[in-house]
């Protein structure tokens, strides 16, 4: 009879099933699930779906790449050597003699010697530096001090007589520096740097000094206690016989013994402090720096954009100061790449550990039932599971800006040096202000354990925390980011040609700046939201949205305020631009890296996984999608709902997505994420 009338009555029997679907979803969300039952639950609206099996090996090699070997071997160095191996509680003189005795080991012991891979293997690089940070931050720091930044610049900056005098040297660490830019008046504002190298022509020397107190050298990373040399930048002052003056050619790099290589004095004519104890990174010994009269000789400049002759006349085959800076500048990415890919590993031991722990902590639970595991719970899955999806996107994405700067590094492409700049910039900024909130998160999502020292959050929000400022801080590289959107969205106007990144602006920017459609805006069914296309669009929309729309703005106060009046007063808007944007490309990277995964069942779980992630960001902004109806009000329901149920389905596969991360016990090393026994290595700890 009942059946009877449902078929008479087909909304009454879709509304009666659609009921005992929500029913079960919501049961599902709070009844702890045997493997049995996830194999038959009924999910979401599409009927029965098995539980994604992931075959952890092979996720695992997909996303760990070519450079694991070398990785191994910088995890098993460290493992064999204890004492090398950072204590919890630690001073800070302590910890950098350690630091120190870590990076010789490494280079001398272990044989890893990451300078020549600098140029010549990026990739390789970046996964040594990625693997030396896991086992201390302040390691991955000084090393990136030592190799990416000294070295760095004498490599980058400097040309064949600088590279053939001091290669060696910085290989081996017989010459250990420091990189030295900023000052204490002056971080980002690199141009109003006011240290001086002046020309004298009868000695055929640079006098470097430091002309106030605010041209200090300030924060140093090497420069307290170990460093040997210092690439200093400073104004290049040149004697001009009509004015019996000097001339300021804009700032360069000067390369500047601070320390006898012999008796590690200091030299006459430098002075050196301590800038002290800092809220992280206690491993790397930060010092500042003043110069009086420091004589150095010509060939110190590192003169490959700019040089001076024995009669003191300036050559350079950029035209004008500013190209100069700009192309200085441009040669030390690298850094900002590393910091960027050494930030997901962050995040990702991070997540490790809060997703473990998770999966084996068990609070409350139906009556007379066993306790639920807490990542059962709904509010930890919100917690935890759209970070871990962001932790996979983060890593391809990361991956191909380490790719692309390879890349440029061999072909010294205009195009493609643009492009990895602003991408270097766009995602450094992103990734290091992401990582640094979820390590927030992931604490708290520990409860009272994550706040134990041991279980590893402190130490690592505290020494990630500066990621967001050295290197370019967030706020001034997101300005960068939207600077070059506007200057290739003027170049679209004009019929130029946009650079690779920005090629879906050009392809779609008039599809993209239309009206939305007023009758997709309502399209809710699961395919079509799952579908790459309508979140690539959706991204994408919102870029070319803010881009249009703050370009306009631009213009309107630029009459009044003028152009520095008016990007201040659209500087909001312009840093929700910059990070729209590299939203977009981090998803198209993701998506690209979902369709090339050659593992079917590793291919189902990144599936899953980048659509939480794409999901979850447009419900992160759901409210711009709203104001401009792209999306209707039943549409934003639907996206919530769903992407809330992949977070369940995510929460389903948790441990084997973060196994997949490749993560030893030895490199992760809170003993709440221990793959065996966490209570009682947790307990071992403080002495049971
Ligand atoms: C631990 C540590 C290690 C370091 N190592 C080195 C090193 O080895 N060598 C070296 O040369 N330097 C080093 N630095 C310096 C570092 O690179 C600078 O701190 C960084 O570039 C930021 O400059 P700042 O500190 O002067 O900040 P500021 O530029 O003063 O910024 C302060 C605030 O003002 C905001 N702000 C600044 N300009 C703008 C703008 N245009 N628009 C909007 N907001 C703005 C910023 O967002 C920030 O919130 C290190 C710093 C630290 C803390």
């Amino acid at each position: 009879m009942e059946s009877q009338s449902k078929s008479d009555n087909p909304t009454a029997e879709n509304e009666s099933q659609a009921i005992a679907r929500r029913i079960q979803r919501l049961a599902l969300h709070l009844t702890p699930l045997s493997d049995h039952h996830l194999r038959l639950c009924p999910c979401s609206s599409g009927g029965n779906k098995a539980k994604i099996e992931v075959k952890k090996a092979e996720l695992s090699s997909y996303m760990r790449g070519n450079d694991r070997e070398i990785q191994e071997r910088v995890f098993e160095y460290f493992n064999s050597r204890p004492e090398l191996q950072t204590p919890i509680e630690i001073s800070k003189d302590e910890h950098r003699e350690l630091c120190w005795r870590q990076l010789v080991g490494l280079v001398t012991e272990a044989g890893i010697k990451p300078f020549r891979y600098v140029i010549e293997d990026p990739v390789k690089y970046f996964a040594i530096l990625e693997a030396v940070g896991s086992v201390d931050m302040s390691l991955g720091i000084k090393m990136g001090v030592q190799y990416s930044l000294w070295g760095g610049s004498v490599l980058n900056l400097g040309t064949k007589k600088h590279r053939d005098k001091y290669f060696d040297g910085i290989d081996n660490l017989d010459y250990p520096g420091c990189f030295a830019m900023t000052e204490l008046h002056h971080g980002s504002n690199v141009q109003g740097l006011q240290t001086v190298a002046t020309f004298d022509p009868i000695t055929d020397e640079f006098i470097i000094n430091t002309p106030n107190d605010g041209a200090i050298k300030w924060w140093i990373g090497n420069a307290a206690v170990h460093g040997k040399f210092a690439s200093v930048f400073a104004r290049l002052m040149l004697p001009t016989h009509e004015k019996k003056g000097y001339s300021d050619m804009g700032v360069h790099a000067f390369i500047v013994p601070i320390r006898d290589l012999k008796t590690h004095q200091t030299l006459p004519g430098v002075e050196i402090h301590d800038c002290g104890h800092k809220v992280g990174l206690n491993g790397v010994d930060n010092g500042a720096l003043r110069f009086r009269s420091v004589r150095i000789p010509r060939d110190n400049l590192l003169n490959r954009f700019g040089d001076v002759s024995r009669d003191g006349k300036y050559t350079s085959s950029l035209p004008t100061i500013n190209k100069r800076f700009a192309a200085t500048l441009g040669e030390l990415v690298g850094g900002r790449v590393g910091l960027a890919y050494s930030s997901v590993s962050v995040l990702k031991v991070s997540a490790t550990i809060a997703i473990r722990y998770s999966l084996l902590r068990q609070q409350f639970g139906p009556p007379k039932k066993p306790e639920v595991s807490i990542l059962d719970y709904q509010s930890q899955q919100h917690k935890l599971m759209p970070m871990l999806a962001s932790t996979y996107a983060l890593h391809f994405a990361t991956a191909h800006l380490v790719e692309k700067y390879a890349e440029m590094k061999k072909s010294h492409d205009e195009q493609l040096i643009g492009d990895v700049h602003a991408l270097s910039a766009g995602l450094k900024s992103y990734v290091t202000s992401y990582t640094a909130k979820s390590l927030s998160v992931c604490r708290e999502a520990c409860g009272g354990h994550g706040y134990a020292a041991v279980n590893r959050f402190g130490s690592l929000r505290n020494d990630h925390d500066i990621f967001q400022t050295f290197e370019g801080d967030n706020t001034v590289l997101l300005q960068q980011v939207a600077g070059d959107l506007l200057k290739q969205y003027k170049e679209k106007f004009r019929g130029g040609t946009f650079a690779v990144t920005w090629n879906y602006l050009r392809e779609s920017m008039n599809t993209y700046l239309s009206q939305p459609n007023p009758v997709t805006a309502r399209w809710e069914g699961e395919e079509h939201l799952r579908d790459p296309k309508f979140q690539l669009d959706a991204f994408r929309y919102r870029t070319s949205r803010l881009l249009q729309s703050v370009a306009v703005r631009l213009r309107k106060h630029t009459k009044t305020l003028g152009s520095f009046g008016a990007w201040n007063r659209c500087l909001n808007h312009l840093l929700t631009l910059a990070e729209s944007h590299i939203e977009s490309v981090i998803l198209e990277k993701f998506i690209e890296a979902v369709q090339k995964c050659p593992d079917p069942s590793s291919r189902a779980a990144l599936k899953l996984v980048c659509d939480l992630y794409a999901l979850d960001r447009i419900w992160n902004d759901i409210g711009t999608y709203r104001n401009v109806d792209y999306v209707a009000p039943n549409k934003a329901k639907a996206i919530h709902k769903l992407s809330e149920y992949l977070s369940f389905q995510v929460r389903n596969i948790a441990g084997e997505l973060v196994d997949a991360f490749d993560l030893p016990d030895h490199v992760t090393r809170a003993p709440i994420a221990m793959q065996s026994e966490a209570y009682a290595q947790y307990t071992q700890h403080v002495g049971f």
